[in-house]
C-alpha cells in the first residue's frame, strides 16, 4: 500500500472508536490535537529557546556550538514539517544505545503494515515517542551538544516555581519522621496521595508553559478524594506493609521533575524510615522526555538545590538524608533504554526480558503519571468499564499500581455509568488533569 500524504486525506472526521489504539487519524480525538497542534508548538518552543540561548550555551560548551545550534534549529524546523506534511517515519542514524531497537521497531511496523509509519495514521503513542526521540537526534548530530537537554531550565524552573509547596511538604515529612506518634497507615496515604496530585504539575500538558504548585498541598490532597475516580489506595498500602517473602524492594517508575519528583522522593524516604522497604530503586528517563520527565541530571540538581536552599531549612536536612540513600544503595538510580522506546508495556518481556525480570524481584512497582498509564493499558480506547488487570494484557512482573492524573482519552477500572456522570458535568474531564486514578494489579 503506498503512503498517503495528505493530513486531509489521512484524517477521519469521528472519534476514537472503543477498542481500538488511539490514533491521530481520529481527528475528534485529543491524539489528532496532539499531532495537529500541541507537539509542532513543543518544537518550535525547542527552536526558540536555542535561538534565544545561543549566546549562554557557546559560553558553556565553547565557540564552535553557536554553529551547532544553528544545525540543531534547522534539523528541528524540518522534522516539524515532516510531521506537519504527514512523511513517512524515517530509521534513526546516530550512533546511540537505543538505535538498533528503535530502529527493530520501525522496520517490524513497517513490514506488518506494508507501508512506513505516518504521523498522522499511525499509533499515537508510538508518533508521540518517536518525536521525543527524533528531538534527542538533532543534539546527537552535534559534537559538542549530544547530551544538552533542551527543557532542562524548564524543568528546573518549575521546582523553583514550587518551593513554598516544597517547603510545607519537606516539614511535615521531617516532622512525621521524627515523631514516635505518627501513624503508618494515615502517614503513607497522605504522601501516596501528595504523589499522585504532584502529577498534576506536568510541562508537557501546559504546553511548556510554568506550572507549578502553588496552593498548600497538604489542605488540597486532603480535599481531593472525590475526584479519584477509581481509588485502590487500600490495597497499595496493604502491598506496602506486607512482608514480601521475594524482597523488600520498592521500585518508582518516574515520570515529572521538579514538584512531582520532590513529593515521589518524599514517599521514598517514607518507605524507607518506616521500613516498609529496605531499597527503592528509581526509573528515569535517559533522553530527554515529554519536556518534564526526570533524568539523571535533574536528580542531581534537585539533591543538590535542596542543599544549596538553606532560606528553607528543612531542604538542606532532606538533601542529607537523601544523599546517604544514595550512598548506602537504599535508594538508586536507573535510566534504562525500554523507557525511552515506543513500547507499551506488555511487550516489555519480549523486548526487554532483563528488565522484566529485574521488575520481577519487586514488592511493588509505583509507576507514576499518564505516559506511564498509557503504556500499562497498551493506549487502546478500552471501554471505561474494562478491568484495568485485563487492560495490561499480562504484564504483571509485580504487583503494581498506577499513581495518574487523568491527562489523555483512555481510562479504565471505572464502575458503570460513572463516566457518563463526569462527562454529564464536565465535558473535559479526560483531559485536563483534574481528575486522578490509582489503580492496582497483582
Ligand atoms: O507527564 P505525564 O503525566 O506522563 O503526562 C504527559 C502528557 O503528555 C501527553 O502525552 C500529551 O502530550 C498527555 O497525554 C499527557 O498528559
Amino acid at each position: 500500500m503506498a503512503a498517503k500524504a495528505s493530513i486531509s486525506e489521512e484524517c477521519i472526521d469521528m472519534t476514537t472508536p472503543w477498542n481500538e489504539y488511539l490514533s491521530a487519524k481520529y481527528k475528534r480525538s485529543f491524539a489528532y490535537q496532539t499531532v495537529r497542534n500541541r507537539l509542532p508548538v513543543t518544537v518550535t518552543q525547542v527552536v526558540d529557546h536555542l535561538s534565544r540561548t545561543k549566546e549562554e550555551i557557546a559560553q558553556s560548551y565553547g565557540e564552535d556550538a553557536q554553529e551547532e545550534v544553528k544545525q540543531v534549529i534547522g534539523y528541528l524546523s524540518r522534522l516539524k514539517n515532516e510531521m506537519q506534511t504527514n512523511k513517512p517515519l524515517t530509521p534513526l542514524s546516530e550512533d546511540y544505545v537505543d538505535v538498533e531497537l528503535w530502529n527493530n521497531f520501525l522496520k517490524k511496523a513497517e513490514q506488518e503494515k506494508g507501508r512506513p509509519l505516518l504521523w498522522f495514521a499511525d499509533e499515537w503513542l508510538h508518533i508521540e515517542c518517536y518525536l521525543y526521540r527524533r528531538i534527542k537526534e538533532g543534539f546527537l548530530q552535534t559534537r559538542l551538544l549530544r547530551e544538552y537537554d533542551p527543557f532542562r531550565h524548564q524543568k528546573e524552573d518549575a521546582f523553583t516555581g514550587s518551593l513554598q509547596a516544597v517547603s510545607v511538604v519537606g516539614n511535615h515529612l521531617l516532622e512525621l519522621s521524627k515523631s514516635k506518634e505518627a501513624d503508618l497507615e494515615r502517614t503513607i496515604l497522605q504522601f501516596l496521595k501528595l504523589s499522585l496530585w504532584g502529577n498534576r504539575c506536568d510541562l508537557s500538558i501546559s504546553g511548556g508553559k510554568d506550572i507549578a504548585q502553588v496552593e498548600n498541598p497538604l489542605d488540597m490532597v486532603s480535599k481531593l478524594d472525590d475526584l479519584i475516580l477509581a481509588n485502590d489506595l487500600e490495597k497499595v498500602w496493604a502491598a506496602m506493609n506486607s512482608v514480601s517473602s521475594k524482597s523488600q524492594t520498592i521500585d518508582i517508575i518516574f515520570d515529572n521533575s521538579g514538584y512531582e519528583l520532590f513529593t515521589d522522593l518524599c514517599l521514598a524516604h517514607l518507605l524507607i524510615e518506616f521500613k516498609l522497604a529496605d531499597k527503592v530503586r528509581f526509573h528515569a528517563k535517559r533522553v530527554p522526555w515529554f519536556i518534564s520527565d526526570v533524568m539523571e541530571h535533574d536528580f542531581n540538581w534537585i539533591l543538590q538545590e535542596m542543599e544549596n536552599k538553606s532560606t528553607v531549612p528543612c531542604l538542606p536536612e532532606l538533601s542529607s538524608k537523601w544523599k546517604g540513600f544514595v550512598n548506602s544503595g537504599r535508594w538508586t538510580f536507573n535510566a534504562e533504554p525500554f523507557w525511552t522506546l515506543p513500547y507499551s508495556y506488555d511487550k516489555m518481556k519480549e523486548i526487554d526480558s532483563k528488565l522484566y525480570e529485574s521488575l520481577g524481584e519487586s514488592k511493588l512497582l509505583i509507576f507514576k503519571g499518564d505516559l506511564n498509564y498509557r503504556k500499562l493499558v497498551c493506549e487502546m480506547n478500552w471501554y471505561h468499564t474494562e478491568e484495568f488487570a485485563v487492560a495490561l494484557r499480562g504484564f504483571q512482573p509485580a504487583p503494581l499500581v498506577t499513581l495518574r492524573t487523568v491527562k489523555a482519552d483512555v481510562v479504565v477500572g471505572l464502575r458503570a455509568g460513572q463516566a457518563e456522570e463526569i462527562a454529564e458535568i464536565d465535558s473535559d474531564w479526560l483531559l485536563t488533569g483534574k481528575y486522578a486514578v490509582v489503580s492496582y494489579s497483582s
